[in-house]
């Protein structure tokens, strides 16, 4: 594993009974990088993040995070380490407003303080940090608003924020655009480009677009296993790629 690589993925395996889902991944992240995943319906996808991020715990092979093994680890407890992820179903209180829900994920690396000027100076310290995060996803001006009333887009938004509250060295965002317009695709490509530098970002996403022009590489994932990575050019390229996903994807 290279100084420069944040993930390291090494022959991981995933049954569920006797189906084998995930057939021994093997997959680098660099740190910094924005790196695309991409495959076609049930390749795993899914399932993959559920294990880098915790929801699930492999049958086999190796998840090192900043040279540490996370494989089985709670997700709390990878999220502490600085790996975070947002969900392909919205993660948000609706009833809340969007304040309220960013203080909500802002609060929590914080944990309990009980002493009185502990608190004070953490709420404080919340506060500034819901301030900030506000900002940086321009919701500042939607601050009072229930999220649920918020249009699907600005929902996203706010999850971003959510995500990034823990201050995450690695971010996992699953199908990000789901169900988005081309405009509001357009916008929140551009608001991850932002708000994901100097960080590293792992995002699933059927939109070939997004893909190519935000990732700086690309993954496949075919049937349980890495078929290739590289850049989009080299993607693009790619053979065996090309037959068993953009080829078909140009035919459907
Ligand atoms: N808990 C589970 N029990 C049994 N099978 C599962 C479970 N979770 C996922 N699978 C199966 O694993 C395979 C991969 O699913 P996964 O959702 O990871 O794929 P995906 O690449 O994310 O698909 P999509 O692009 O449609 O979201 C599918 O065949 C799915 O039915």
């Amino acid at each position: 594993m290279s100084s420069d690589t944040i993930l390291s993925v090494r022959g991981l395996r995933k049954s569920f009974g006797a189906t084998e889902i995930m057939r021994g991944v093997d997959l680098d992240l660099l740190a910094g990088e924005r790196h695309a995943l991409i495959g076609p319906n049930g390749a795993g996808k899914s399932t993959l993040f559920h294990l880098l991020s915790g929801q699930l715990a492999p049958s086999g092979g190796e998840i090192r995070f900043d040279g540490r093994e996370i494989g089985g680890r709670s997700p709390q407890a990878i999220n502490r380490l600085g790996l975070a992820r947002s969900f392909q179903i919205t993660n948000i209180f609706p009833r809340l407003s969007v304040f309220e829900n960013i203080r909500l994920a802002a609060m929590r690396p914080h944990g309990l303080q009980y002493a009185f000027w502990k608190r004070i100076d953490r709420d404080r310290r919340i506060r500034a940090e819901t301030e900030r995060l506000l900002e940086l996803v321009r919701l500042a001006p939607r601050r009072s608003t229930l999220a649920g009333e918020m249009a699907y887009s600005e929902q996203r938004s706010l999850e971003i924020a959510m995500t990034l509250a823990s201050d995450p060295r690695l971010i996992l965002l699953d199908e990000p655009m789901a169900g988005m317009s081309t405009e509001e695709t357009h916008y929140t490509a551009a608001l991850i480009r932002e708000v994901t530098q100097g960080r590293t970002l792992l995002i699933v996403e059927h939109d070939m677009d997004v893909v190519f022009s935000l990732g700086d590489r690309i993954s496949v994932l075919v049937y349980g296993q890495v078929i290739a990575t590289g850049t989009p050019d080299e993607i693009r390229g790619n053979a065996a790629v090309q037959e068993a996903y953009l080829g078909q994807e140009a035919h459907a």
